[in-house]
């Protein structure tokens, strides 16, 4: 990279998700003439211990205009440090973010502020270096460079509940899983396919198929247990093998209906479960259904859950920590140790810079735990974890489902990358 790749200027503006809330994307500019926007996305069920963007919520400190603040401290305070540095040093450019910022949690600049210029950031010098985003970034993982890529399995959430939608089922995901599929493009068949068989079964019981957040179908139903059973049916339908052509992934996100030491089901019948009573339906679950992944299956603050659920179920299913971990290599690092869950869920916006991300990522690798990359319920049309994912040889990605433009792009984008590698990807499997 020559001195004409260094960088000539940063500006944030406010755009919106596809929750129609205003969210940051961020456009990096080189000398030489080089532009990389990037788009940050936001969560509505959130980990208590999530980097903190500054949202619209914000009223008390910003007047209502958290993100109108985050897109200034870009302009302003960001902006100014960053011009002339090398966007390919991004690590230093990252600890130049979190010093700038100085909070644990990133609560003065901004999570959203300080994500959206460490994503254009990292565009900007795959561009520069006239590579794709995929291969910078693994690069920058400090992955073997003759080791083939690996596209990742995807989760597609074909089912929305909790806090991703108004109907009445508790848990937030229901995936189809193609662990069965020959290649990242018949995964997406597979699905695509099921998702419309589904369609027409809830059709066909007078169900509604509208969508929630993540464009799954937000029917309602009797029980979750219901919701499970259906995704089977269509499974079959679609004339696929539940468990060996399709398997299920589940997100309860069990921290939202948390209460007090308890699960509580408001949503469906308003029955109250100890942490044992959970583990015992998860284990008659997966013996009634091909379920292989289970994410948050306990509330973050529910530890000796985690644990029983780990000894309990940790061999036979992947348990991947979403909002116990919060994508924070420290964090994560303490749940290692304490042997909580086999996976990890990747998100960006969870912990606020591209290099916090890869360590953390890195960590997972380290020690044997599985990495989920991830959006968010609040996505834009930005594709940047299609590349983490490949890019790091996560495996695994799961971006919602089969009928909403900001979460397709995302699996587009990897079909992309499939048809531009060949032969020098392979399909990944999960490590369940
Ligand atoms: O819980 C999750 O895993 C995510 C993404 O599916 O939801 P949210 O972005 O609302 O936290
Ligand atoms: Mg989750």
């Amino acid at each position: 990279m020559n001195s004409r790749s260094v960088i000539r200027g940063v500006v944030a503006q406010e755009i919106l998700d596809s929750r129609g809330n205003p969210t940051v994307a961020v456009t990096v500019t080189l000398v030489n003439g080089i532009v990389a926007t990037a788009c940050v996305p936001s969560g509505a069920s959130r980990g208590i211990r999530e980097a903190l963007e500054l949202r619209d919520g914000d009223a008390k400190r910003y007047g209502g205009k958290g993100v109108l603040k985050a897109v200034a401290n870009v302009n302003k305070i960001i902006a100014p440090k960053l011009r002339g540095k090398s966007p390919a040093e991004q690590r230093e450019i990252d600890t130049l973010l979190c010093a700038l910022d100085g909070t644990e949690t990133k609560a003065k600049l901004g999570a959203n502020a300080i994500l959206g210029v460490s994503m254009a950031v990292c565009r900007a010098a795959a561009q520069a270096s006239g590579i794709p985003l995929y291969a910078h970034l693994r690069r920058l993982h400090g992955a073997k460079a003759r080791a083939p890529f690996v596209l990742p399995v995807p989760m597609m959430n074909v089912l929305n509940g909790g806090a991703h939608s108004t109907n009445n089922v508790d848990f937030q995901e229901f995936m189809l899983f193609p662990i069965g599929a020959p290649t990242l493009s018949e995964a997406l068949r597979y699905g695509a396919e099921t998702f419309h068989t589904l369609k027409k079964l809830l059709q066909k019981r007078g169900l509604v198929t509208a969508v929630g957040d993540e464009g799954g179908f937000a029917p309602n139903l009797k029980s979750n247990d219901e919701a499970v059973a259906i995704i089977v049916e269509a499974i079959r339908g679609a004339g696929y093998t539940p468990g060996k052509d399709i398997a299920i992934a589940l997100d309860p996100a069990a921290s939202e209906f948390f209460d007090e030491g308890s699960y509580v089901f408001k949503k469906t019948d308003g029955s109250r479960k100890t942490p044992a009573d959970m583990i015992a339906l998860y284990r008659q679950w997966v013996r009634k259904y091909p379920i292989v992944s289970l994410e948050d299956g306990m509330g973050e603050e529910d530890r000796d859950g985690w644990r029983a659920i780990t000894k309990a179920l940790g061999k036979k299913l992947q348990l991947v920590g979403d909002d116990n971990f919060v994508t924070n290599p420290k964090i994560f690092a303490e749940g290692i140790r304490d042997g909580i869950a086999n996976a990890i869920l990747i998100k960006l916006n969870q912990i606020g810079t591209v290099s916090e991300t890869l360590a953390t990522i890195a960590l997972a690798q380290k020690n044997g735990y599985g990495a989920v990359i991830s959006h968010r319920s609040g996505e834009t049309e930005d594709t940047f974890i299609a590349d983490l994912a490949v890019g790091t040889c996560a495996g695994q990605i799961k971006t919602g489902s089969l009928c909403r433009s900001e979460r397709v792009a995302k699996y587009n984008r990897i079909l992309a990358i499939e048809r531009e590698l060949g032969t020098k990807a392979r399909f990944g499997q999960p490590a369940a």
